[in-house]
């Protein structure tokens, strides 16, 4: 087999996993990947990427062709700060007109289907596009937008006070009472069988990067101030506000998005979550 392909969420948000990653120490063996979620999934579904962050909601369309690597994610218990609709009126009211959604997402896109149309009992039009809140706007009544460019519209918007902006996380909280899992590690599931050292090894080096990462947010903070600007505050309580763990709580919540998925249609059937054993993954590979 050649160099794995390892995906990886080219937004701020994944950085406490990502940024004290050691690329260096697996140049040989793997291609690093970076591109917006949406992207990611369709290259994974393709056979083009065999390992990384996807949206939740791509483990689910794609059932049964992928294992999740366990203790992680890009979850949230309330607001997330980067999952924003922005609008020209109220929700009740948006709910059945016009919203553009940000062609970079999969898992928030069908999150705010769920709410609109299953809880809020609407039947918006949509339309997907760039994530362009300018653009959006100039054709819809609402407009969706997620990862660093709805930190960035979201910032802008405190200045104008343009539109209302409800954070996804925290309305889903707000009407289910539920963690919401945006993102998920995946990996191919023939890779198990081809590759399982080298997965592991990346698997540690995650969970690796992740520990630094949470030790270190200072870091990564000062990183986020000098890219994007805006204070060591606000880039503290978004981390804060994210979680990278996948334990309990935010499994339940994220079968419970599932549910609702298949409820509304989006969704063909409710999948398992299958989390990689690595201790019975090694034990298999050591024996054979
Ligand atoms: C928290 C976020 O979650 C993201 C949202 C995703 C989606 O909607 O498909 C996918 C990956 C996550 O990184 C964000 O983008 O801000």
């Amino acid at each position: 087999m050649g160099k794995l392909r390892l995906g990886r969420i080219s937004y701020t948000n994944i950085w406490p996993i990502t940024y004290f990653f050691d690329e260096d120490k697996f140049k040989n063996e793997v291609d690093f990947i970076p591109q917006v979620p949406s992207q990611l999934n369709r290259k994974m579904s393709e056979g083009k990427i065999d390992i990384g962050a996807i949206s939740s909601f791509a483990y689910a369309d794609q059932a049964g062709k992928y294992v999740l690597l366990p203790n992680l994610s890009v979850s949230s218990y309330g607001t997330v700060g980067s999952i924003s609709l922005f609008l020209k009126t109220d929700l009740n009211d948006v709910a059945n007109k016009k919203i553009a959604l940000t062609n970079t997402s999969d898992t928030s896109v069908n999150l705010l289907k769920i709410i609109l149309e299953k809880h809020i009992g609407g039947k918006p039009k949509y339309i997907r596009m760039a994530p362009q809140l300018d653009k959006m706007m100039e054709v819809a009544d609402a407009a969706l937008l997620i990862g660093d460019e709805a930190l960035l519209a979201g910032k802008e918007n405190e200045r104008t006070k343009q539109y209302q902006v409800i954070d996804l996380g925290c309305e889903w909280l707000k009407r289910t009472n539920h963690w919401m899992t945006f993102a998920v590690y995946a990996v191919r599931r023939e890779v198990l069988s081809q590759s399982p050292e080298l997965l592991y090894k990346i698997y540690n080096e995650l969970i690796n990067s992740k520990k630094v990462g949470s030790e270190k947010l200072n870091l990564i903070i000062n990183e986020s101030i000098s890219r994007f600007g805006g204070s060591y505050d606000f880039w503290n309580q978004y981390f804060s506000g994210l979680s990278y763990d996948f334990s309990t709580e935010q499994i339940e919540g994220l079968k419970y998005y599932y549910k609702m998925a298949v409820q509304i249609g989006v969704l063909e059937k409710e999948p398992e979550i299958e989390v990689v054993d690595f201790d019975k993954l090694m034990l298999q590979f050591t024996n054979r």
